[in-house]
């Protein structure tokens, strides 16, 4: 029996605002280590899912266990990468000093010492210490979004969330920062979450979509489809032709961390 403990589970969970059913019956897992991509289109409710996932929402109906608890206990053992952060431009906050905001919580015994050391950890991670002393402001798209990598980093998660990371960024960013993700796959659990229903990165081990029901029923659900590499390989294609079984899994189906 494998002993990759599962990362995050939803175990037939349902999700109403006041007047408008989300999902329902939603099932899937996946495991410490694995690169995964969660698609689906504006308005199919990726944010809704994420805040469920940080424990900031909680469902009407079923199960989420994140890292083997309870969302609101496990979320500090993961680093959120948002699409953007602004800063006041009258403020010149440091690239640095970003960085240490991830581990403020996480540090704070060991001072400003400490957090400096794994604020600069982070750095060196996404190839950025060279740009620690740089205003935040006067960074490119793509290098802020690296550093905002780094800022989650600097907390040392077991797993990082990364909403939209291509947004808005050129082919070369992008390629940066997926470079940076590739040196972390394996080591930390990465789910990045995307409207790009066509291709993902080739780093991706699985993709989940956030579909209708076939059956009719109001609220969405998450199903898994199959990848296939582009001729040129530099991306995956989702097949969204091709649904994997609900119970498909790299490993051998293990309940809990
Ligand atoms: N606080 C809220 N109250 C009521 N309805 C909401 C609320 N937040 C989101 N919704 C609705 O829930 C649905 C899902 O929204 P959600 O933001 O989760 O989708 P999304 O996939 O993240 O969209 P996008 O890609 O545009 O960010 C949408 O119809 C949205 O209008």
């Amino acid at each position: 029996m494998s002993s990759v403990p599962i990362a995050l589970s939803f175990h037939d969970v349902a999700f109403s605002y006041p007047n408008l059913k989300v999902l329902e019956d939603v099932s899937f897992h996946f495991h410490v280590g694995e690169f995964i991509a969660l698609v689906g289109p504006n308005g199919s409710g990726k944010s809704t899912l994420l805040k469920l996932v940080l424990g900031l929402e909680a469902p009407q109906a079923g199960t989420i266990s994140l890292l083997g608890e309870n969302p609101k206990k496990s979320r500090a053992l993961v680093g959120y990468v948002p699409q953007h952060t602004s800063y006041d431009s009258n403020f010149p906050i440091s690239v640095l000093e970003v960085v240490r905001m991830g581990c403020v919580d996480a540090t704070k015994r060991g001072g400003k010492a400490k957090q400096t050391e794994k604020a600069l950890k982070a750095l060196r991670q996404v190839e950025l210490e060279h740009l620690a002393e740089r205003p935040y402001n006067a960074l490119s798209g793509g290098q802020r979004r690296r550093v905002l990598v780094a800022r989650a980093l600097s907390a040392e998660p077991i797993m990082l969330i990364l909403d939209e990371p291509a947004a808005n960024l050129d082919k070369e960013s992008e390629q940066r920062l997926y470079a940076t993700l590739s040196k972390l796959k394996g080591s930390t659990t990465i789910l990045i979450v995307t409207h790009d229903m066509r291709e993902v990165s080739p780093l991706i081990d699985r993709v989940f979509c956030i579909d209708a029901h076939k059956d009719g029923k109001i609220g969405r659900t998450v199903v898994q489809h199959a990848l296939e590499d582009e001729a040129e390989g530099t991306r995956k294609r989702v097949r969204h032709d091709v649904e994997i079984p609900g119970d498909f899994c790299h490993y051998p189906r293990e309940e809990n961390v």
